[in-house]
């Protein structure tokens, strides 16, 4: 799967975002080891709080069809620079993509850097820790 595919997919996805509050779309494309995609968009609420943003859409997506597996996701906003997830999005990252997953953030202008979940929340909180 070229990540450049997977990039099309989540700038597509964006189109499909809830944004009447902030007017800010945000797309998402997650690959699966079975090689499935899932994609996602931010969805607003009248209580702002409440927003899902657009790569947690698409985790819960893949998660809710049983595929829990994560080679690589794609996140893409109208950004300067390629976008940063917020620290939610990072910790429910850290709960399904380990470290040899692909997180590629992107903007609209071609701006691409791959990365890493233990990059983006160094230390996270995981089962790992629940256990006696
Ligand atoms: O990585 C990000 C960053 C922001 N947003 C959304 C949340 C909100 O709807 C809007 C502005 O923060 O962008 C995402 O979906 N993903
Ligand atoms: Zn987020």
């Amino acid at each position: 799967m070229e990540i450049k595919l997977l990039i099309d997919q989540a700038i597509e996805a964006r189109k499909q975002a809830y944004t009447p509050y902030s007017n800010f779309q945000v797309g998402a494309a997650v690959l699966t080891k079975n090689s499935h995609i899932f994609l996602g968009c931010n969805i607003e609420n009248a209580s702002y709080g409440l927003t899902n943003c657009a790569e947690r859409t698409a985790i819960f997506k893949a998660i809710s069809e049983g595929e829990k597996d994560i080679e690589a996701i794609v996140i893409v906003g109208d950004t300067d620079g390629p976008i940063s997830p917020c620290g939610a999005c990072r910790q429910v990252m850290a709960e399904f993509c380990d470290e040899n997953t692909k997180v590629i953030l992107t903007n609209l202008k071609g701006d691409v850097v791959e990365t890493s979940i233990k990059q983006l929340l160094p230390g996270f909180f995981s089962s790992k820790d629940l256990a006696k």
